[in-house]
C-alpha cells in the first residue's frame, strides 16, 4: 500500500466495483486536495454516487484503496469507518432523508448530538444554518409539513453544523428549483471556503459544476478527458438543469 500524495487529503486508486456482476466503476483513481471544490461530472449511471460512496467509506470497493489523510480507510474496521464519516465526513444525498419525528432543527443538530454536544449549543448552531439556509423559520415544524426544497435545505445544514472535513454532495441540489440552486450552492460553498472544507460534487448538470474549483468527469465507470470549467468532454451530453 502506497499513502496518498502530501496535498491531497482524499484519493482512491484503481477502484473498481459492480453491482451484481455489472461494472459500475472500472479503475478509477482520483486525487482531492485539501479545501478544494471538486466536481464530479458526468451523465446519469456514469458512476459518480458510486465513486462517492466508495471514497466516503459507505462501500468498500471490490478493488483498489481509499485513502484520508494517512488512513486507508478501505481497510478500516465498519466501526472505524462509521465513526470517521460521522466525526469527519459530511453527505448531502439528492434526496434529504431526515428523521420524521424530530423538528427541522432538531434534524440539523443530530450530528452534534451524536458527537456529544449539549443540547443548547447543538440547538444555537443548528438554527444558525438554518437562518443561513434560509429555512430558519421552519426550525420547529417537522419534515412532513414542510416541502421538499425545504427538506433538503435542512439536509445541508445538517451536513454542515459539525464543519466536517470533507463534505460528500451527491445532486445536492437536486430537489430545488432552478432558481434556488445558485443561493443554497453559493451558501454551501462560501461555508465550504470559509470553514476550508474539501467538498467532492456530484453532478450532471453544468450549471452545479460551475461552481467547483476543478471538474472530474466519468464515463461509463471511468474517467473522461476534461477541461476544469471548460467545455463537457465528448460523450458528455449537458443535461437539462430540470433535474
Ligand atoms: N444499488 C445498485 N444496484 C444495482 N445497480 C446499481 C446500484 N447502484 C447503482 N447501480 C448501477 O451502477 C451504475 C452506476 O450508478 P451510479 O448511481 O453510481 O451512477 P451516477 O453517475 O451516480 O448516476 P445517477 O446520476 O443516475 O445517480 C449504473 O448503471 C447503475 O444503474
Amino acid at each position: 500500500m502506497v499513502a496518498p500524495p502530501d496535498n491531497d487529503v482524499l484519493w482512491g486508486r484503481a477502484l473498481r466495483h459492480s453491482y451484481q456482476g455489472s461494472p459500475a466503476l472500472l479503475g478509477v483513481s482520483i486525487g482531492v486536495r485539501d479545501g478544494e471544490i471538486l466536481g464530479i461530472v458526468g451523465p446519469r449511471g456514469a458512476g459518480k454516487t458510486t465513486l462517492l460512496r466508495c471514497l466516503s467509506g459507505q462501500l468498500l470497493p471490490e478493488q483498489g484503496e481509499v485513502w484520508f489523510n494517512s488512513a486507508p480507510v478501505h481497510t478500516l474496521p465498519a466501526t472505524t469507518r462509521e465513526r470517521l464519516r460521522r466525526d469527519r465526513f459530511g453527505w448531502v444525498g439528492s434526496t434529504p432523508q431526515l428523521v420524521p419525528e424530530l423538528t427541522a432543527r432538531e434534524n440539523a443538530a443530530l450530528p452534534l448530538l451524536l458527537s456529544g454536544a449539549t443540547y443548547r449549543s447543538a440547538r444555537d448552531s443548528a438554527q444558525e444554518w438554518l437562518d443561513r439556509l434560509d429555512v430558519g423559520d421552519c426550525a420547529r415544524k417537522r419534515p412532513g409539513e414542510l416541502l421538499q426544497a425545504q427538506r433538503q435545505r435542512i439536509a445541508i445544514a445538517r451536513s454542515l453544523v459539525t464543519l466536517p472535513e470533507v463534505i460528500f454532495a451527491d445532486e445536492p441540489t437536486a430537489p430545488l428549483h432552478r432558481a434556488d440552486r445558485a443561493q443554497v450552492l453559493r451558501t454551501l460553498t462560501a461555508a465550504a471556503r470559509t470553514h476550508r472544507i474539501t467538498v467532492l460534487l456530484a453532478t450532471h448538470d453544468p450549471e452545479v459544476a460551475g461552481f467547483a474549483d476543478r471538474t472530474v468527469a466519468l464515463v461509463d465507470g471511468q474517467r473522461a478527458a476534461a477541461l476544469p470549467g471548460g467545455p463537457w468532454p465528448e460523450g458528455v451530453a449537458p443535461c437539462s438543469a430540470s433535474a
